[in-house]
């Protein structure tokens, strides 16, 4: 078995710093003449990054290009600003994220899964430092499966777990494997739950959110290609995952969670759910209803941030 390194938060590191610039928790960025975002099609040399993104204050991420796209759109309305030509990806030059601009809102995909989110995360995060923003909020707007929830809930994450239900994302460096906590700010969890309440028919929750490595077996689900337990395995797991506190079960959650927490950043995780998982494992509901579900964590957000912006 590989060794495991816990990385160790010092009481500092774990406290969110006000009106701060990002941070980035790499020595050797600093001496580098110039810092490609390959997958972003930016580079400090090329790009005046200060100029184009110093203002972000809020990063709105989803796993899908056009939920994204939507969300830009839709903020543009929400905060009065000039939408004649509508909203245009500033990293077109790549087709890996698409990301959109709105005055302080910046919106990005993610794609599926860990790995993708991570490498979003890397480059977003170097972005935000070598823009000099402060004060930046960042939020996954995502979709899941829930645990004993009516479908279309909206879970606002306390913190991310992993498949054993420990707030926990490992990450393996060099052979050993790096132990990161997926706490996340708890105020700014409460301020969501609060924004949700606030709005009429949505119903809104707050607990743990379980990330997995897989959709299908590494959900528990009995509908994958491969199928390796019985319906009452599945149960049992899930039932375990309840009483742990788990609400619902998505693919991102810890690596953002963690990151975000290691570089200072306050970050929320707030996801719809698309089905019961006690209650089936395919998605059945119909496209418009799922995508009237995916709106409602893009509802709860816009009036978080146009409360933020004291435009309410
Ligand atoms: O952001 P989304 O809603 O795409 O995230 C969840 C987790 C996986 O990436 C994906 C699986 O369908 O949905
Ligand atoms: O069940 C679900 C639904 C959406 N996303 C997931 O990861 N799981």
């Amino acid at each position: 078995m590989a060794p495991i390194l816990l990385d160790n938060i010092t009481p500092e590191r774990s406290e969110y710093i006000e009106h701060e610039e990002v941070h980035v928790k790499n020595p050797h960025l600093h001496s580098m003449e110039e810092d490609i975002l390959y997958h972003f099609n930016l580079s400090t040399k090329t790009h005046n990054l200060p100029e184009m993104f110093g203002d972000i204050k809020f990063v709105c991420t989803g796993g899908s290009a056009n939920r994204m796209k939507a969300f830009a759109e839709f903020m543009q309305k929400e905060l009065g600003l000039d939408g004649e030509n509508g909203v245009e990806d500033i990293c077109a030059g790549t087709d890996r994220y698409s990301t959109y601009k709105t005055g302080p809102v910046l919106s990005i995909s993610h794609g599926m899964g860990v790995p993708s989110i991570s490498i979003m995360l890397h480059e977003l995060i170097k972005l935000l430092h070598h823009a000099r923003c402060r004060d930046v909020v960042l939020i996954r707007i995502g979709t899941s499966g829930g645990i004993g929830l009516e479908p279309g809930t909206v879970v606002i994450t306390d913190t991310a777990v992993d498949s054993f239900f420990q707030p926990h994302f490992e990450q393996v460096v060099l052979g050993k494997v790096i132990v990161r906590s997926t706490e996340l700010d708890k105020s700014l969890a409460q301020e969501l739950l609060q924004c949700g309440r606030e709005i009429l028919n949505l119903c809104t929750v707050i607990g743990k959110t379980m990330c997995t490595y897989d959709f299908y077996e590494g959900q528990g689900r009995l509908d994958g290609a491969l199928c390796s337990f019985s319906t009452e395995e599945k149960l049992e797991y899930l039932r375990r995952a309840k009483e742990a506190g788990v609400t619902n079960i998505e693919m991102e959650s810890t690596v953002f969670a963690a990151m975000c927490r290691v570089c200072g950043l306050k970050a929320a995780v707030v996801c719809v759910t698309l089905l019961d998982r006690f209650k089936g494992d395919q998605i059945t509901a119909s496209h418009e209803l799922l995508q009237e579900y995916q709106l409602r964590p893009q509802y709860l957000v816009s009036h978080f941030i146009k409360k933020r912006l004291q435009l309410l």
